[in-house]
């Protein structure tokens, strides 16, 4: 599905963005990029997304229908819910567009305005756009970091009815350790600036997880330890 070899992008030849970064990327998974602030996650994901072209290195997509969500939900104010998610569609795209806002809860709020939206029915809105052209992969960038927790676990569970029901390859940046653990088949730890793929978690469990799942606080601790945030008292 996808293939990164030696992929780098560093900003003015300084050490800053992330640096020969390699890895592949099934059909169908769940892929976590964790790193601490600064290591270049954001910039590696734009680099995927075709939207920065001044790396070096090489990567491949086999399906190349990508599509992608911000930490912030980025609509356009003067357009309806609807016609966010309808944006630049060609043809009658409308039965499409009434099906994602049915997946994901907001049928019924169709005619509303961003304006007139709560952070979670905004990313809502903002995934429903990222999927009308109905992606085999969706990018996303903390796209839940702006959102309460409560609202949080709900987008999370969002996130997984539509893998559950699409199969969708999915690359989530992310700071949020549980997020990751909840979500994820395989964790890319990047460290240093600029960043390195400086480790790779496996976690296997069967998806849904029970967060509270004890074999998760584990991982969760391993993490901890190889971003070097794990407290020594
Ligand atoms: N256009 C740019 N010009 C110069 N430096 C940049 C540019 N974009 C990003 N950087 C630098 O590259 C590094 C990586 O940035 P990036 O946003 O990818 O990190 P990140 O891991 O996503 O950070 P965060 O978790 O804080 O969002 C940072 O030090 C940043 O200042």
């Amino acid at each position: 599905m996808l293939s990164v070899e030696q992929v780098s992008r560093t900003f003015n030849k300084k050490q800053v963005g992330f640096s020969d970064v390699s890895f592949t990327v099934k059909e169908g998974e769940i892929i976590g990029i964790l790193g601490t602030s600064g290591c270049g996650k954001s910039t590696l994901l734009r680099v995927l997304a075709g939207l920065d072209k001044d790396y070096t290195g090489k990567f491949t997509w086999e399906k190349e229908q990508v599509g992608m969500m911000f930490q912030e939900p980025r609509l356009m104010p003067w357009l309806t819910v609807e016609q966010n998610v309808g944006f630049g569609m060609k043809g009658d795209s409308n039965s499409t567009i009434q099906e994602l806002l049915k997946l994901v809860g907001l049928a019924g709020f169709e005619k509303l305005y961003p304006k007139d939206l709560s952070g979670g029915m905004a990313q809502r809105t903002a995934l429903a756009r990222a999927l009308v052209t109905e992606p085999k992969v969706i990018l996303l960038d903390e796209p839940f970091s702006a959102v309460d927790a409560f609202t949080k676990m709900q987008l999370q569970k969002l996130l997984l009815s539509i893998w559950k029901q699409q199969n969708t390859t999915m690359l989530l940046v992310t700071h949020d350790i549980d997020e990751a653990l909840f979500l994820c088949d395989k964790i890319f730890i990047l460290r240093g600036q600029p960043g390195e793929l400086y480790e790779t978690i496996i976690i296997s469990e069967p998806k849904p997880r029970d967060r509270g799942d004890f074999k998760l606080t584990t991982r969760k601790a391993e993490i901890l330890s190889l971003l070097d945030l794990k407290q020594t008292v």
